[in-house]
């Protein structure tokens, strides 16, 4: 057998060693320590058994105490509380420390034989807070936070968090071994290291400093060598192996004064014994699954990417993946060979995590050139514009080295070829700073007006796309921009660096979320969200609702587009709206399907409703209209719809104020587009609102039910055509009836819905009609029954509702301004007395006569009676005529 140094011979530094770096979020309380007990005891069940071929030494890294609060969170606030000399806040977050790891140990050592153990550790901690009240009152005294001091006193979790996992390890592992025979068995000997007895760091070199690796490795090498020695020398053989527990986080700089790798930096604690170890992996242990292709908390669909190259992770890191620190790949990537590093989760260790090594999953799969998406909150935008920019030179020096002297950190600059103004992002508490340097440094340019000026925006943020994949690809930007353009979402600055590995836009922070979730819908990494409100039930809206629901699926696939309907009104009369509760949950909402809005409506006594989608019930509830924006509305959400199913007044009114708010309105109401002038005025307006961040106005139902005729029209104009006239007949009703009353004399056939391929209502044997006149009451009667009319026919049968139509066909010819709906209705060719307090079951006779005697006009000139709508762009009129004309086919004619 091997003795216990050939195990490790050349050297200390040899690949039989793993990093394991368990985060604040793994040691958050007792059942945490047991759990990263577990994982490293797993780690080394498969060296249990002895054998020649060498076993695995792990280094674990730890950090302090996370959970709510975090042990390094209270720590830095007890400074800032003595500094403003506030002694009961420091003492409460002090007791909160002592607190926290009490308990933590009372549950760990809760056997009378652990006692003294227990004991031990809770003086290590009462000892430590000791001290750290020392230095408190030092700073109390001084009023004064400095930055030393933070880093000597926000270290102590990690020194606290490593000695009780490094004791728990000892104990379980002395009772696994006890309680098997010696012979079979290795012993795993655990050692505490405080990390400032080996992470070397020169302060003086770069910011931050960086490592001083020989004297690091000298020191680890001592520290090994005579724990080594100690093990000889109390009798031990191969069959012990020798790990290290230690502290993240903290270091010591190169006079001897603790320091620390700054905050979240013990991930870049692992990375550094990693390269002093020349390790095998680095696995970073934490709450998350891997490497997300966002942050989850802001994008619940984000997923996890199997394999990140470290450039990508370093860029995502940099940009806010709090997953990792920026740091962490350095050490990794310089060692040789390099060290993979895994991310994985402690309360999923079965899952493989996420790989960080040289490859990627953007460059192994084609579809793939994004694999995240991460944001830096609380940033401000400062633009100094101004004439005197203009061509002179060291402008940028003079900026960026007068921040640069105060400190100010620059994460982003934009500055346009014609030099005019500068643009960068700071942290917006160093905002005001940063304005009044530049102010200070170009005092003459402002007086002279040379600087016209220098603007903060905030509160902002840096919105980032990171892949390898975007290397040399076109159309990556492209796509980048107009999924936040799609999602209303304003760019105030941009940047992309040369490595194309990055592009980056600024934006209100207010949107962020909502333009993380767009953009990473945009790049298929998730589905991009629509919440939907349905405004009416009718034929229609219920139509819609059925479709929505069955659709859904398909939408999703075919689309990537998971369309959410959230609210249903299903009578805009009754005042009662219908919207998911509890649906502002992280997870993925549920539709409001067709089935819990008839449960919904049937009330909360109904208990068949509790059976709808979990903890998500669609429920009823009072508020009406003025509710459904709140309702629709949620600003993480990516997109925003409202369809209004009705022909209702009241609602087109806020179809303005929807559009404003960035929901996009999708309508068959003509009521807007033909209400008074001050309401069409103010769609038109609405749509263009906030450099058109609005919603879009979808209004192409309003004539011919759909059939894209708007969307013609519009085609024709931009293509340069000039449209002239529009003539046509532009009710279903009004076609109907006329035909009925006014057959074309030679009609041999009539169409008739094929019922096997459309849901039409329009069934029985249509050809028992062709040629045969009715009288006009009897059409209009056929007409309700066929459910062709509105719901009072009366709309369809004056010139109303045909009128309408007409008015938002004028608005795309820009003809709106001169006309009024009521002027086109008096003008028309009306039939006299037709009114909404008719019976239209039994109209009076007089009306019936009136009509046969035009249709019989009509006939003896050998024409047929037609209602004509026409818009006449050259004379600026709109009108509907009841004309007579020789019939072509059933409803063309010649005049
Ligand atoms: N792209 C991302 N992938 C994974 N997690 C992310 C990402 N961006 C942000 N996070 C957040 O980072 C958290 C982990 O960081 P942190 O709380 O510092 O963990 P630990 O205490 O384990 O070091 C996760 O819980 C997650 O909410
Ligand atoms: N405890 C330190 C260091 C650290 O890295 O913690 P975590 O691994 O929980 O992010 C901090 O909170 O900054």
């Amino acid at each position: 057998m091997s003795s216990l140094y050939e195990d490790l011979t050349p050297g200390f530094a040899n690949h039989n060693w793993q990093v394991h770096k368990f985060g604040g979020t793994s040691v958050a309380d007792s059942n945490c320590f047991l759990q990263v007990a577990k994982i490293i005891e797993d780690q080394l069940l498969d060296d249990n058994v002895p054998t020649d071929a060498s076993k695995h030494h792990l280094a674990i890294v730890l950090s302090a105490m996370g959970g709510k609060p975090k042990v390094t969170d209270l720590l830095l606030g007890a400074v800032r509380y003595a500094s403003l000399r506030d002694h009961e806040q420091v003492s409460k977050q002090l007791s909160a420390v002592l607190e926290k790891h009490r308990e933590c140990l009372e549950e760990l050592f809760c056997e009378e034989q652990d006692r003294e153990e227990k004991e031990r550790l809770t003086g290590v901690i009462e000892e430590g807070l000791e001290d750290i009240r020392d230095i408190l009152k030092t700073v109390s005294l001084m009023k004064w936070e400095a930055e030393r001091i933070s880093e000597v006193v926000s270290g102590y979790g990690e020194l606290y968090s490593t000695q009780i996992l490094t004791s728990l390890l000892k104990r379980r592992s002395q009772q696994r071994y006890n309680s098997v025979s010696h012979t079979k068995h290795i012993h795993h000997e655990f050692v505490y290291i405080d990390a400032r007895r080996v992470i070397t760091i020169d302060e003086d070199v770069i910011q931050d400093g960086v490592v001083v690796w020989h004297t690091s490795e000298e020191k680890f090498k001592q520290i090994f060598d005579d724990e080594m020695a100690k093990l000889v020398a109390a009798g031990c053989d191969s069959t012990t192996v020798l790990h290290f527990v230690i502290t993240g986080y903290v270091a010591i700089n190169i006079n001897g004064v603790a320091v620390t790798l700054k905050r979240d930096g013990s991930d870049y604690s692992a990375a550094i014994m990693g390269k002093i170890l020349r390790a095998n992996s680095i696995s970073i242990w934490t709450d998350v699954d891997g490497v997300l292709s966002a942050d989850p908390r802001r994008v619940p669909l984000a997923n996890v990417i199997p394999e990140v190259s470290f450039d990508e992770a370093m860029e995502l890191a940099y940009f806010g993946a709090k997953v990792i620190h920026p740091k962490t790949m350095q050490p990794a990537v310089s060692c040789e060979p390099q060290i993979p590093i895994y991310i994985r989760n402690t309360f999923r260790p079965e899952l493989r995590g996420t790989r960080i090594f040289n490859s990627s999953t953007t460059t192994k799969h084609k579809d793939k050139v994004v694999c995240g998406f991460s944001s830096v909150e609380g940033m401000a935008l400062i633009n100094v514009e101004g004439s005197g920019l203009v061509g002179i030179r060291g402008v940028d020096k003079r900026i960026f080295g007068v921040l640069e002297y105060h400190n100010v950190n620059v994460a982003l600059v934009s500055q346009a070829i014609s030099e005019h103004s500068c643009t960068f992002a700071t942290r917006e508490d160093q905002a005001e700073l940063a304005k009044r340097v530049i102010e200070e440094e170009f005092g003459k340019e402002l007086k002279l007006s040379h600087i016209s000026s220098i603007d903060i925006r905030a509160p902002v943020s840096i919105i980032a796309a990171v892949g390898d994949g975007m290397v040399d690809t076109t159309g990556v930007a492209g796509r980048f921009f107009s999924s936040l353009g799609g999602a209303k979402i304003n760019v105030l600055a941009i940047a992309q660096g040369s490595s194309e590995r990055n592009i980056s836009a600024v934006v209100w922070s207010s949107e962020s979320t909502r333009a993380l979730r767009a953009v990473h819908a945009a790049f298929n990494l998730s589905n991009m969200t629509a919440r939907v409100g349905v405004i009416g039930m009718s034929e229609v809206g219920a139509s819609l609702l059925r479709l929505l629901e069955s659709e859904r699926e398909a939408l999703k696939s075919n689309f990537d587009l998971d369309v959410q309907v959230c609210m249903v009104c299903p009578n805009v009369g009754s005042d009662e709206i219908i919207s998911l509760k509890n649906d502002d949950t992280q997870s993925e909402a549920q539709s409001i399907t067709i089935g819990a809005v008839e449960r919904a409506k049937r009330g909360p006594s109904d208990k068949a409703k509790t059976s709808f989608a979990d903890e998500q019930l669609a429920v009823a509830s009072k508020g009406g209209l003025s509710n459904v924006f709140d309702t629709v509305f949620r600003n993480e959400c990516t997109l925003h719809a409202i369809f209004d199913c009705t022909n209702d007044e009241i609602v087109s009114r806020y179809h303005a104020d929807w559009l404003r708010a960035g929901i996009d309105v999708i309508t068959a109401n003509n009521r807007g587009l033909s209400g008074p002038k001050h309401q069409r005025e103010d769609i038109k307006e609405a749509e263009k609102w906030n450099g058109k961040q609005s919603g879009v106005y979808m209004r192409e139902t309003v004539v011919a039910g759909g059939l894209p005729i708007i969307n013609t029209l519009r085609s024709l104009l931009h293509s340069g055509d000039k449209i002239r006239r529009i003539d046509g007949i532009f009710t279903v009703v009004k076609s109907y009836v006329m035909y009925r009353i006014s057959p074309p004399p030679n009609a041999s056939h009539c169409s008739q819905f094929d019922v096997n391929s459309t849901d039409g209502v329009f069934e029985g044997d249509m050809k028992a009609y062709v040629g045969k006149a009715c009288s006009f009451s009897q059409a209009v009667r056929e007409a309700i029954e066929l459910g062709l009319t509105e719901d009072d026919p009366a709309l369809d049968l004056s010139q109303e509702y045909a009128a309408r139509v007409l008015m938002s066909l004028a608005r795309e010819l820009g003809m709106d301004q001169e006309n009024e709906t009521d002027d086109i209705t008096r003008n028309s060719d009306v039939l006299v007395g037709i009114h909404s307090s008719l019976d239209f079951q039994n109209l009076p006779p007089y009306i019936d006569e009136q009509v046969q005697k035009r249709v019989d006009d009509a006939k003896a000139k050998g024409c047929v009676l037609r209602s004509i709508g026409s818009i006449d762009v050259k004379t600026k009129s709109i009108q509907i005529r009841i004309l007579e004309g020789k019939c072509l086919t059933s409803n063309v004619l010649v005049l």
